[in-house]
């Protein structure tokens, strides 16, 4: 397969299109299985994908959402990515949903990989991934130059590990590059001349440089202004 790429005429026309197509394949899905899993990214990008999402007509008590990665601070702290989620997501006809929380209190990520992986794997492979992007080409947080970056790009990585980098403020907990790009549909959102050419630059490089282009050759990116 390769990248389907798709330009947005606004920020707001990209988030009512990509919410429409996340629901109908989650849907899709739970037409034929009993339950179905989707996975968000965090940072500022996804805010009016979640809130269209919110208000989607599907059958959120079978749907399982979790994140692709969370940044070690409390619930409450403003960089907690659950947070974005708890508030722009998981509300309206979404509350009805069952979320796996990745951020357990402990005092390290590396102290709730293993619970996180039990609690995680009923729900794999993920239905539908939707990630972000840095401008540095990191996306969940798989930085490059990030201390566990190989290991967990590796084929035979765990879906979860810790991991610290230079770009990131705080000590992260990450889904890896296999669980990532074994989702069924996997969609991008990027926003933002910086981040488009950040997309074209990762096409060059290798996913150990630009983690994102690991998941290039299989998703639509959406793209807007
Ligand atoms: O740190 C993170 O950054 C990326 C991109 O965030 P954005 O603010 O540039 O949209 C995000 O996808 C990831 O979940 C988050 O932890």
């Amino acid at each position: 397969m390769s990248m389907d790429f798709r330009e947005y005429p606004d920020r707001e026309m990209l988030a009512l299109s990509l919410a429409d197509r996340i629901a109908s394949q989650v849907a899709q899905h739970l037409r034929g299985n009993d339950g179905a899993s989707l996975c968000v990214p965090g940072g500022t990008s996804p805010m009016q994908v979640f809130e269209t999402l919110s208000g989607a007509d599907i059958d959120w008590g079978r749907v399982t959402v979790f994140l692709g990665d969370e940044r070690w601070v409390d619930g409450d702290h403003k960089r907690s990515n659950g947070r974005l989620l708890r508030r722009h997501l998981l509300k309206d006809k979404a509350a009805g949903a069952n979320y796996i929380d990745l951020y357990t209190g402990d005092a390290r990520p590396d102290d709730a990989a293993d619970a996180l992986e039990q609690a995680l794997q009923p729900h794999l492979p993920i239905t539908v991934a939707l990630l972000g992007m840095g401008n540095d080409m990191h996306t969940a947080s798989l930085f490059p130059g990030a201390d566990h970056l190989a290991a967990a790009m590796a084929n035979d990585a765990p879906a979860l590990m810790p991991i610290r980098a230079e770009g990131a403020e705080e000590p992260r907990i990450t889904m890896t590059r296999p669980v990532l790009s074994d989702a069924m549909n996997i969609h991008v959102l990027i926003m933002g001349p910086e981040k488009r050419e950040a997309l074209e630059r990762a096409q060059k490089l290798d996913p150990i440089e630009a983690p994102i282009r690991a998941f290039l050759d299989n998703a639509t990116v959406h793209w807007a202004e």
